[in-house]
């Protein structure tokens, strides 16, 4: 059973049936609660949005993945998206339009020229906007167009994006276990929480700048003990099976709180950038040569 972030007729239920086409489906009100059905074994795996290319982090995502046991991501996909703005079949004006506000920042111009007047509501999911339309608490949700057939609303309009080619990332999540193998395009994530100090964060950035490691997202969030503490979300290019991916992560481990979010190939399977100025070969060699000082065999 795989868990989304629904109800029907999300992104994120778009998302998963391309990740796991064959699977069955459990729609979660919430990502939380589309992350705690894997938590209490009701499904072996969630997908859930992570961060879209016009408002950034997914918030619940970053604080759900890490404020209970940790779940780890196992693959990813990355979708275009663009939106409907749907209507009650008998739908006159529009004075309210409803959606997830990580989709009404993406239409955020659209609605300023085309709907001035319409009070914007923050739903739970864009499907949720769906719902409300349908009950007739709201004129207008902003969603998927397949939502339309879904709540048996009518497209006022589709198609619609302030960025052309924004894309939304999403990922499937597991309890901890088996890693993906290795693809040589393979992103890594985790979460620290650096001690409070004058460059803290710097020292846990150069231990993977000095590798050579490229870092492909760094997101902060209020670790929720007190004012100014904060979990640092780091993605990096790479797979934690890599000698170079693993000295890094050791390091970090060693300066701070490190929990592993996860290695798994990149939806765009870009290869890792760059030639590093050490590179895995080098690291095998290195501690196999550190070994055989140990036993006396080498200086
Ligand atoms: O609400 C949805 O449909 C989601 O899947 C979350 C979302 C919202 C806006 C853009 C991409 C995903």
């Amino acid at each position: 059973m795989i868990a989304y972030f629904g109800p029907q007729g999300t992104f994120t239920e778009q998302a998963a049936r391309g990740l796991i086409p064959d699977g069955e489906f459990l729609p979660a009100e919430t990502i939380f609660a589309a992350l705690n059905a894997v938590r209490d074994g009701r499904a072996e795996a969630a997908c859930v949005p992570v961060e879209n290319s016009v408002e950034g982090p997914v918030n619940a995502t970053l604080d759900g993945l890490t404020e209970s046991t940790v779940l780890v991501a196992v693959a990813e996909t990355i979708l275009p998206v663009q939106f409907s703005v749907l209507v009650r079949q008998d739908a006159s004006d529009i004075r309210t339009v409803a959606s997830h506000p990580h989709a009404l920042a993406q239409v955020r111009q659209w609605l300023a020229t085309n709907l001035p007047e319409a009070e914007q509501v923050p739903t739970s999911s864009t499907a949720a906007a769906a719902q409300a339309v349908r009950r007739g608490e709201y004129d207008a949700a902003v969603t998927a167009s397949v939502a339309a057939q879904h709540y048996e609303l009518r497209e006022f309009v589709g198609g619609i994006a302030d960025l052309a080619d924004a894309s939304t990332r999403f990922l499937l999540v597991r309890r901890p276990g088996r890693l993906p193998e290795p693809t040589g395009a393979d992103r890594t994530s985790l979460m620290a929480v650096t001690v409070n100090r004058t460059g803290a964060l710097a020292e846990l950035l150069t231990e993977l700048s000095f590798r050579g490691i490229n870092l492909t997202r760094l997101d902060a969030r209020p670790a929720k003990t007190h004012i100014g503490q904060y979990r640092f979300f780091v993605d990096m290019e790479g797979h934690i099976a890599e000698p170079r991916i693993g000295d890094a992560v050791a390091a970090l481990r060693r300066r701070c709180s490190v929990r592993f979010l996860g290695s798994h190939p990149r939806a765009d399977h870009a290869p890792s950038s760059g030639e590093p100025p050490v590179g895995n070969e080098d690291f095998v060699a290195a501690t196999n040569w550190l070994e055989s000082v140990r036993r006396g065999e080498s200086v």
